[in-house]
């Protein structure tokens, strides 16, 4: 295993971060953070609360600069000239993304098609959005403000994959859906892997991210501690499952 591979800035990957490092107000949040994430797979960024798993994301969309380290999204570097050009091929699903309460779900739905596609394509779009949001044409007729949190997560989850991005970057996608929904949402990013598109995803439900991942990177105290298949840490890092190889990893217990 290679903690810091950097083999992403030669091309034919997705996304990565190499020795990525930024400070918050001050205080360094990220130290040093590496993951690559290639087309075709689901990469799960996992840590625990605090070690930068949303800030790493931030920096790999260009909503974030970095201070140090490297960063390529579809070939280019986020903060530099060609991300515009990719931008419309990156899907991403902030932790805290907020739905337009006084609008429908459907409304919602719209506003963010239109404004993707300029008014062309709309359809094809819409359709899109209500397929992947799951939600029921009576759920979308009503006020998104009244919706469950888990209900406003699926509706952003179908705004977020409407243009089928080629790289999908969701942070915490599952967070607050119930169980059949989350299910769904496994089979839907199953699916978007198996059509070639790249995912990238944080979530804390490791038994998850143990039968959806075909990577898994750790980070620790914003730095990337592990990285491999999710079948390879259980194995390196001693555990019967991988929320067992993550204690370990995180708590240094080793084997
Ligand atoms: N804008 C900010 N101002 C101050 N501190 C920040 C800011 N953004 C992030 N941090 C700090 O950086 C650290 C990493 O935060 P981040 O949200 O990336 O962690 P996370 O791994 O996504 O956590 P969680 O699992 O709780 O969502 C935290 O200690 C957080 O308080």
């Amino acid at each position: 295993m290679d903690k810091n591979s950097c083999a992403c800035l030669e091309g034919g990957y997705a996304a990565c971060l190499c020795g990525v490092a930024k400070s918050v107000k001050g205080r360094p949040v990220l130290r040093g953070v590496s993951l690559s994430v290639k087309f075709g797979e689901i990469h799960v960024l996992a840590g625990l609360n605090g070690a930068g798993k949303t800030t790493s994301l931030r920096v790999l969309v260009g909503l974030l600069s970095r201070d140090s380290g490297e960063a390529r999204v579809l070939g280019v570097d986020p903060w530099g000239g060609g991300f515009e050009r990719v931008k419309g091929e990156v899907g991403y699903l902030p932790e805290d993304a907020s739905v337009y309460e006084r609008l429908t779900g459907m409304e919602n739905i719209l506003f963010y098609a239109r404004l993707y596609s300029g008014w062309r394509d709309v359809e094809e779009l819409v359709e899109n959005a209500v397929f992947y949001s799951g939600l029921s044409r009576e759920d979308l007729a009503r006020r998104a403000g009244g919706y469950s949190k888990g209900m406003k997560r699926r509706l952003l989850l179908g705004i977020t994959l409407m243009s089928k991005p080629r790289l999908v970057v969701l942070d915490e996608p599952t967070s607050g859906v119930d169980p059949i929904a989350s299910n769904r949402i496994k089979k839907i990013l199953r699916g978007l892997s198996r059509e070639g598109r790249a995912i990238l995803v944080t979530t804390h439900d490791l038994a998850l991210a143990e039968e959806i991942a075909d990577r898994v990177t750790i980070i620790h105290g914003g730095s990337t501690v592990a990285s491999g298949p999710p079948y390879r840490l259980v194995e390196e890092y001693c555990g019967e499952t991988l929320e067992d190889a993550f204690v370990n990893i995180v708590t240094g217990g080793g084997c």
